[in-house]
């Protein structure tokens, strides 16, 4: 994994403000319901591609394994709070996340906290530059953003599948 990449247990480096959000265990989608009018899940693509070149060994993927991918943002209204990208292998998404492929504009959240066989990785910190791929995306998708933001991943698993799933956290929010 190139070191520029490289994901952090400790977010004691983020803003103090942030760290109850890059810590949430729970969904996120009901974290942002809670606390933000208006929530929904604008899909901006989902298909099939290679991994980034961060999540290959997370998904003990080979370099040029296509894997189903899902971009969203996670809106208030029509401000987008959180940049998502979620992947999962072929073979998990036709065992323990076949729900991924009919998901459309609901949360993922709401499929991975109802089932019980699914449990969570600890979770992984990071900012991201321009440099990230992540980054790319959701400049593409927002318009300007600053030079780093904060995002955080963890897998979530169910027997031998895996999804990852990256969340990247938006101003001017956060
Ligand atoms: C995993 C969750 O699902 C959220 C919703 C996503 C989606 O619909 O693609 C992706 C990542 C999450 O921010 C959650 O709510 O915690």
């Amino acid at each position: 994994m190139p070191t520029r990449f490289r994901w952090h247990h400790s977010r004691c480096l983020a803003p103090r403000a942030l760290q109850p959000w890059l810590a949430e265990r729970g969904s996120l989608t009901a974290r942002l319901v809670a606390h933000y009018p208006q929530f929904s899940v604008r899909v901006l693509r989902q298909r099939e591609q290679p991994p980034h070149g961060d999540e290959l060994a997370t998904l003990q993927q080979r370099r040029r394994a296509r894997v189903l991918t899902r971009d969203v943002l996670l809106m208030s209204g029509q401000t987008p709070l959180v940049y998502a990208h979620s992947v999962a292998t072929r073979s998990a998404v036709r065992g323990g996340f076949r729900r991924l492929k009919g998901i459309g504009n609901r949360s993922l959240g709401s499929m991975l906290f109802a089932d019980p066989t699914i449990r969570r990785s600890p979770l992984a910190w990071r900012q991201i530059d321009r440099r990230h791929p992540l980054w790319q995306q959701a400049h593409a998708a927002v318009g300007p953003l600053p030079a780093r933001l904060w995002a955080r991943r963890s897998l979530f698993i169910t027997g031998p599948d895996r999804l990852l799933v990256t969340e990247v956290f938006l101003p001017p929010t956060f």
